[in-house]
């Protein structure tokens, strides 16, 4: 169910806000970049440093950078030691990225990796604490497959845009060549059944899966 604009405007009050850099970096990718509504934004920004902070992650994966906003706030609630590796195929994106990192003070604990996420992923032997995984929707289910080895039993994944605009419910029709909605779909039926993880389909925003590897 739908929370009304009014109940919407109310849990935004209700919830810490952004800090100033990361509305700096908001209002700036509205005002440059299209399809800035792929930045996760304030709501969920503030549940992703939530959900990091309970889980004081050591070692953050995140697939799909843009620019940078959902890296800045997962970093948050890393352990003193933390590191996140970010992944973003738009080289264009790369010095907006960096100067919001640096502006953050993150650098030593955000490295950037430019490229495709399925070259870059065979390239990082680390154990995942938290993996974000928002990239291209169509792939979801091979970065699931190639990540979660490296999950350390009880570490957790989000799935974001998992409601893909309303498009996986049954109700609506897809067209055939509407190829990232049956993907989304099929992925998210496969965690659903998957015995290796326990979820919760969250529908916040876009709808953000939680997964916790067994
Ligand atoms: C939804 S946006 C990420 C939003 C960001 N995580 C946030 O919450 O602010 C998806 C990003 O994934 C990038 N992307 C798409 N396909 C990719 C791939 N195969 N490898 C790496 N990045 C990819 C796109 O260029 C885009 O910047």
């Amino acid at each position: 169910m739908y929370l009304t604009d009014e109940a919407q405007a109310y849990a935004d009050q209700h919830t810490t806000p952004e800090s100033a850099l990361l509305a700096r970096l908001n209002r700036e990718t509205h005002v440059q970049l299209l399809h800035a509504r792929m930045l996760s934004g304030h709501a969920q920004g503030r549940l992703l440093s939530m959900l990091s902070h309970m889980v004081r992650p050591r070692r953050v994966l995140e697939l799909g950078t843009f620019t940078g906003y959902s890296a800045l706030c997962l970093a948050e609630g890393m352990a003193e030691d933390g590191l996140l590796h970010t992944v973003e195929q738009n080289a264009e994106l790369e010095s907006r990225i960096r100067r919001y990192v640096r502006e953050a003070g993150q650098e030593h604990r955000i490295q950037l990796h430019i490229g495709d996420a399925r070259n870059v992923l065979g390239g990082l032997a680390e154990t995942w604490d938290l993996v974000f995984i928002d990239a291209d929707k169509i792939n979801n289910d091979t970065y699931y497959e190639l990540v979660l080895p490296q999950v350390r039993p009880g570490g957790f994944l989000l799935i974001d845009n998992v409601l893909w605009g309303d498009k996986v419910l049954p109700s609506y029709s897809p067209k055939a060549s509407d190829k990232d909605t049956f993907a989304v779909r099929a992925f998210n039926d496969k965690v659903q059944a998957d015995e290796r993880v326990e979820n919760v389909f969250l529908p916040l925003r876009d709808g953000l899966l939680l997964v916790r590897k067994r």
